[in-house]
């Protein structure tokens, strides 16, 4: 049966309390548009689990996950152990459940940044005495994990402004992979600037590349732009050029996982060919991303860990092979895009543009001041 719902209805992921007991809520990405199902994880096992499954996915909403899987771990210590448990064997706990969640994926940075913000809270709490009792540590760790997410919606808003100024009406684009309402705790950041423009009472079109091998843009793109009543064309990786020539593109919106200090960006495979068709084209690429996503301890893209992925991914679609048996299969999750491809890195703390080592360098001693 098809279920089509209102995207705004769905949420990606967000914390619940029942007669269980708390859970991480999450609608099972792997299984839309045609399947809304909501997962209610009790145990950060399953939360890792659905990270690196892509039941959940997109750099922000992975952090914001993750984070929601530290507060679920020190809840689910609680009331398992009650106050029977010393408070610095809870933190020897939550840093077995900081490692679990540390390796799920490796690429996207904001995984990291959320998971250290959580510990330092904790660590925070114990030297400043803060916290007397496992139930206080829990549920300062609750509030932490969900100011992440407010802040990370705050920052999707801020960067959809700050990209709207990139899209005239009448504007055809193009995306790549998903970086919608589906990969945040917002509206998303590489189709912020599409909404906040439609908001703004400007036409636009965009071409949605279908993105192989796991089709977050057939699959989530698609589903959100049409849920938001944006007209799209939904393509094949391989038809980008062709549009980008005789498709009147005027610009591309694309997120990231790691933007490294020079302004390389890792994004979804693919990324790298529809940035070097947009130079060919002397189309405008624009990378929208938060801060958080800077790795300014990177200097270059080539530092970036890539997450190279299973094979069944290439040589099957939903579980029906496509591919002969025993044959060899490359699946890197992500590319680097080199910065000179790049127009623009939309952020939340600004635009910047190149050179991005300055550019960036300078948004982050403005954010430090
Ligand atoms: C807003 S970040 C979205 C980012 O994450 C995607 O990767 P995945 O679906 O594997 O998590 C892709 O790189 C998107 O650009």
């Amino acid at each position: 049966m098809k279920s089509q719902i209102q995207c705004q209805q769905v949420r990606t992921v967000w914390w619940e309390e029942d007669e269980q007991g708390v859970a991480v809520c999450l609608v099972d990405q792997s299984r839309l548009p045609l399947q809304v199902n909501v997962l209610r994880l009790r145990h950060e096992h399953e939360v890792a689990e659905a990270i690196v499954s892509l039941k959940v996915r997109g750099a922000p909403a992975i952090g914001v996950t993750a984070a929601l899987g530290m507060a679920l771990a020190a809840q689910r210590l609680w009331r398992e152990q009650g106050e029977r448990m010393l408070l610095h064997e809870a933190y020897a706990a939550l840093g077995e459940a900081k490692r679990l969640l540390g390796t799920t994926r490796p690429t996207a940075v904001n995984l990291f940044w959320a998971l250290e913000r959580m510990q330092d809270c904790a660590r925070r709490a114990s030297d400043e005495l803060q916290v007397k009792t496992l139930r206080q540590l829990a549920q300062l760790l609750q509030l932490e994990a969900l100011q992440i997410a407010a802040e990370d919606a705050a920052s999707c808003k801020r960067m959809g402004e700050l990209g709207a100024q990139f899209i005239q009406d009448g504007d055809t684009l193009l995306t790549h992979c998903n970086a919608g309402a589906l990969a945040t705790s917002g509206m998303g950041s590489g189709l912020a600037p599409i909404y906040i423009a439609q908001q703004q009472g400007k036409h636009v079109h965009v071409f949605v590349d279908e993105t192989r091998p796991v089709l977050q843009g057939a699959r989530l793109t698609a589903w959100e732009l049409q849920q938001a009543g944006v007209p799209l064309t939904l393509i094949t990786d391989n038809m980008a050029g062709h549009f980008m020539r005789h498709g009147g593109i005027k610009a591309v919106f694309v997120g990231a996982d790691r933007i490294a200090a020079n302004g390389d960006v890792a994004n979804k495979i693919g990324t790298y060919s529809v940035a070097v068709l947009a130079h060919a084209h002397h189309i405008p690429f624009y990378v929208v991303a938060p801060f958080s996503t800077v790795d300014l301890t990177l200097a270059s893209g080539e530092l970036i860990p890539i997450e190279q992925r299973n094979a069944e991914e290439v040589t099957s679609i939903r579980g029906e092979r496509v591919a002969p048996w025993d044959v060899t299969v490359a699946n890197p999750a992500f590319d680097v895009t080199p910065h000179e491809y790049i127009t623009a890195l939309i952020t939340d703390c600004g635009v910047a543009r190149a050179p991005f080592t300055t550019s960036l360098g300078e948004m982050m001693s403005s954010k430090s001041e």
